[in-house]
Parts: C-alpha cells; structure tokens; sequence
C-alpha cells in the first residue's frame, strides 16, 4: 500500500499543499518545528482514522474554522481516495466519494513509529490500552463499533453512579459486561498473536532478555457481572466504575521484571520498535499488504544499530515516509521542510 498524493487544507501549520510521493522511502528532513509531525500525523488520520489529540479543533490551523485531508492510495486491489473533514468537535469521512462512519474500516492503514513510543512501555496502562486499541480498531471493524459503544456505556453508567438518587444499575451492569466481555475476547486474541511477533523483533533488534507481553485484567468475560456486584458500593463511593477493559493492562516485562520499573529507557524504546514492527506485520496480515510506515525522527534516541534496523524495516515495505532533522540516506526522495511547506 502506498500514498501517491496528500493534498492538505488548514491542517494544523501545513500550508496548503497537493505532494506527490514515489514509492520506497520518502525522507522528510527540516528543522525543529517545521512541520515533519504534522504531515506524518496527517497520513495517519486519514488512512487510519485514528488521531490522539485531546481536541479534534487542535487538528485545524489556528484562526481557520475547518481542515482537510485527502490522500488517493495506491492497494494492490486498485486506487482508492480517502478524504476528511475537520470541523470543531467533529469530522467526517469519505472513501472513494462516499460518506462513511467515523469508524469505519477504512481502506488505508499506516503504522506510525515516534520517539515517544517509549512511553507505551515506561508510561501508565492508558498509553497500552489505546495501543491494543488502535491497533484493534485497524483489524476489526466490529471492534471500534464496540468499543465506542462501551465507552457511551461506561460514562452513562459512571453517571448513574454519581447521581445524588441510587439508581438500579442492573441494565447498565448488563451492557457494560457484555460488550466489555466481547472487548476482552478481542484483546486476548490479538494480545496473545502479538507477543511472538514482538518476541521476534526483539531478538533481531539485539535485545538479549526476555520479553514477555500479557494482558492484566481486572475481570473476566465469566466474572464480569458478578464482580460488578462484588464492588458496588466502592463504585458507588469513587463514582465510577472500577473494573472492565477500561482498566485492563497489557503488561510487558524482560526477564520476568516489570519494563515500567525497571526498563532503562534504551531498552524501552526497543521493545517499543519490537511493538510497532509486531504491529506492522499483523496489520499486513490483515490487509494482505504492508500499510504506509511513517517513521518520525528516524535517529532520535536510536544507537547505531536500532537506526539500521528501523532503516531496513522503512525499505522493506512498499513506502516509508521518514522524517528527521538530518537527511536519510539513499531515500526514493528527499523532501525538505519549512514553516509548513515541502519542497
Ligand atoms: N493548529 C495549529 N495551527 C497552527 N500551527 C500549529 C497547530 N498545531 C501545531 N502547530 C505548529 O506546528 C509546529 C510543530 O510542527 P511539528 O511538530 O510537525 O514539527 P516538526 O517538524 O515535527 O518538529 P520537531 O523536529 O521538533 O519534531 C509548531 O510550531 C506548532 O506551533
């Protein structure tokens, strides 16, 4: 899979912008603050969907009322055109001309790999979760559906929880486990595919310990109404509730030692690599293609090694855009960033 053209509008600092891209490795350098996030983080949303700003409105240029996103795609099926809109609060998407679901399967993938992975190991169960997620949410169309319909559950029942009057929680009990359950066996299923994969990558990145990836789980699909029960009035004292896939973790250790205590931070950012390229295959898995990698700042906090890995990677696939403060070497193209502009 690979992007031919990326025509942006009022997206964060882009000027407005039609770029072509060859196929192979695109590399994108320019200075501090150009511009490289934005374009990288533009591919993302609209072949995936996907965006992890707090504020859709973040997304749109400062002083300008909407944004746009257009990327025609090349798959091994034919071309496809993906479009969004950004407005406040809100966006919309197209695929090929027609209006889909805000998650939808869309036809696109793409793997993005940041310098602040590392937090996915370091940082708290959250980042994890919407790792799975994400990730989830690119395989399975049936997943996104349910997981946004849990998280409407789950605020209308952490409402009821704090409504001055007691309510009966029993139908919320009952969709919350249910859906919840199903969101378990989902990440069960990807959790335990993904650990070979990352035990893998690890291995080929040099990483001599042990890796080890399992989900922690504050219930169980069996379990999961009964302990709802079991917990009612710590529920009702905090005001939310306390277990389900909302509070899961996928824990990763090495040598048997949680990575979030104990991993050093290079360390960290391998298995982070060892992550996205687990991620990678499973998504080629499933489209029957590799999906666009976006590498963002290719050589930060990369040794030697780890920089020749995630180069080879980046040439392995159909496409790989890099950005970078310095240039990558023998790349397709090289594109030059500034003040939002590529040239
Ligand atoms: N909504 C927005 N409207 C206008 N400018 C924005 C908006 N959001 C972010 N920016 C600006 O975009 C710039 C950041 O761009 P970006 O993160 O893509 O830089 P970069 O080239 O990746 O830099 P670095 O090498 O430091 O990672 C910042 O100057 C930021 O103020």
């Amino acid at each position: 899979m690979r992007l031919r053209t990326l025509t942006t509008l009022h997206y964060r600092n882009l000027a407005p912008s039609d770029l072509a891209f060859p196929a192979g490795v695109v590399s994108i350098a320019g200075p501090n603050g150009a511009g490289k996030t934005n374009l990288l983080e533009s591919v993302y949303l609209v072949c995936t969907g996907l965006t992890d700003a707090a504020k859709l409105e973040q997304l749109v240029r400062r002083g300008e009322r909407e944004a746009y996103v257009r990327a025609d795609l090349l798959r091994i099926d034919g071309e496809s055109r993906l479009e969004v809109g950004l407005g406040r609060g809100r966006r919309a998407y197209k695929v090929d001309g027609v209006r889909v679901r805000t998650n939808a399967l869309l036809r696109g993938s793409a793997v993005w790999v940041r310098p602040e992975d590392s937090d996915l190991v370091l940082g708290s169960p959250g980042g994890r979760r919407a790792f799975l997620d994400a990730l989830l949410s690119r395989m399975s169309a049936r997943y996104a559906h349910q997981l946004a319909l849990y998280e409407r559950n789950l605020a209308q029942r952490n409402a009821a929880l704090r409504a001055e009057e007691r309510h009966d929680l029993g139908v919320w009990d009952a969709g919350v486990s249910s859906i919840g359950s199903e969101i378990m066996a989902l990440r069960r299923r990807v959790s335990a595919r993904l650990e070979p994969l990352a035990r893998e990558a690890h291995v080929a990145l040099g990483g001599h310990k042990d890796l080890r990836l399992s989900l922690v789980e504050t219930t169980t699909p069996e379990s999961f109404v009964q302990d709802l029960a079991a917990r009612r009035s710590e529920e009702f004292a905090r005001g939310s509730t306390v277990i389900g896939p909302h509070r899961d973790d996928l824990a990763i250790s090495l040598d048997g030692l949680p990575s979030g205590d104990y991993a050093s931070r290079g360390e960290a950012r391998t298995i982070a690599l060892a992550l996205r390229k687990a991620e990678l295959d499973l998504l080629t898995e499933r489209y029957g293609e590799p999906p666009v990698l976006l590498v963002d700042d290719w050589a930060a906090e990369l040794d030697p090694s780890r920089r020749a890995f995630l180069l080879d990677l980046a040439r392995s696939v159909p496409q790989a855009l890099v950005t970078g403060t310095e240039d990558v070497p023998n790349a397709s193209l090289h594109l030059r960033a500034h003040e939002g502009m590529f040239s």
